[in-house]
């Protein structure tokens, strides 16, 4: 007789509410969002055609004159939206699929793969669970998300699995920095600071970058769950490309814009750091994921920082000419830290921020 073989038992987690939204969104009776991911929201946003676009190629362009063009319209959206979908910025579309579609792969790996990576602390390099958040108003509330990220820059992690991914987050980590920088020094010539300013005071060759990935099931009820609460990132600019289902909107003048991206484009949103290094002038901008209930969204996101013990306050010479400054200085990891342990809370920013009392 051979040895009775050992039944598998799924992982069955102890509680609801460690549960993927994945494994829930796919049990055949789920009809209606589960009462611990309520969040009434009214996720119809507004269409806009002014959503700005900014051309990349333009930016790095050898034409003086349509250089300073782009970078004029860089500051104008810059100032404000905080968000702008850039287009001819030269990541190969092969790439760009690629990540989608392993970072997809992801999400189909056995369990067990996927709790390797929960969550021990805030700054662990490697991540991956399905979040609660507390809200301003004190409420827990559970996303309609599963995740998943990884730092990838100055020190490189990525999980193992699927097999492929860590070629393809390396590329497109290294690439995006590029792109990253470029833009940056366009918006350090923007606030007419001195050239490489920037780069020594954010320590930037050695630039913090998160590679994360937000998977939303179709939901039942879309107007009754959020893939993300409004918030804002830390960082100086997150890039953010998607498997083409629409779900960002960005707040602009108080109302919700749904934001729609041509063809391999990748949609930039202005981060806390540049908010603070800019005493002020950019905001960081408002932003939430909703979710429908047709068909699964995948957003792939690189969040580009300074690096991890720079120290980022406000920007001395705009300081100066602004005879003050708006935020208080802070290690940049320290910042990170915080949001993170107490993620999409209090706002962060505003614990910076200088009162003045005159
Ligand atoms: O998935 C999205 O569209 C938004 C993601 C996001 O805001 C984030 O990961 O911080
Ligand atoms: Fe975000």
């Amino acid at each position: 007789m051979s040895p009775p073989t050992a039944s598998v038992v799924p992982h069955q987690p102890s509680n609801i509410n460690d549960s993927y939204v994945k494994v829930l969104a796919e049990s055949s009776t789920l009809q209606s969002v589960p009462s611990q991911f309520t969040f009434a929201i009214d996720s119809k946003g507004s269409n806009s055609d002014s959503i700005p676009i900014v051309d990349f190629s333009q930016l790095t362009s050898a034409n003086p004159d349509q250089r300073s063009q782009a970078l004029r319209e860089l500051a104008t959206v810059c100032e404000e939206w905080g968000f702008f979908v850039l287009i001819n910025h030269g990541i190969p579309e092969t790439l760009m699929k690629a990540i989608i579609d392993t970072s997809l792969e992801f999400f189909d790996l056995p369990e067990e793969e996927k709790r390797r990576y929960e969550a021990k602390s805030a700054l662990d390099p490697i991540i991956s669970g399905a979040g609660s958040v507390i809200t301003t108003a004190n409420q827990r509330i559970h996303m309609w998300r599963d995740f998943v990220k990884s730092d990838v820059h100055p020190e490189f992690h990525c999980p193992d699995k699927p097999q492929s991914l860590r070629d393809i987050v390396f590329e497109f980590s290294e690439k995006s920095r590029t792109m990253a920088r470029k833009l940056l020094q366009g918006i350090s010539e923007n606030l007419e600071l001195e050239e490489g300013y920037m780069d020594e005071v954010l320590q930037l060759d050695s630039c913090f970058q998160k590679y994360a990935v937000n998977f939303y099931p179709p939901c039942p009820q879309p107007d009754q769950a959020i893939g993300i609460p409004p918030h804002t990132d830390y960082g100086l600019l997150t890039f953010l490309i998607h498997n083409g289902i629409a779900g960002l909107q960005i707040q602009h003048n108080g109302e919700w814009f749904n934001t729609n991206s041509p063809h391999n484009s990748i949609l930039v949103n202005t981060g806390d750091h540049l908010q603070i290094f800019s005493n002020g002038r950019y905001k960081s901008v408002k932003h939430r994921a909703v979710v429908n209930d047709e068909a699964t969204r995948i957003s792939v996101v690189m969040v580009n920082g300074a690096a991890p013990d720079a120290i980022v306050g406000p920007a001395a010479p705009l300081v100066e000419r602004d005879g003050r400054a708006l935020y208080r200085p802070m290690k940049f990891i320290e910042y990170v830290e915080k949001m993170l342990s107490n993620r999409l809370g209090k706002g962060n920013l505003e614990c910076l921020e200088i009162i003045d009392e005159s």
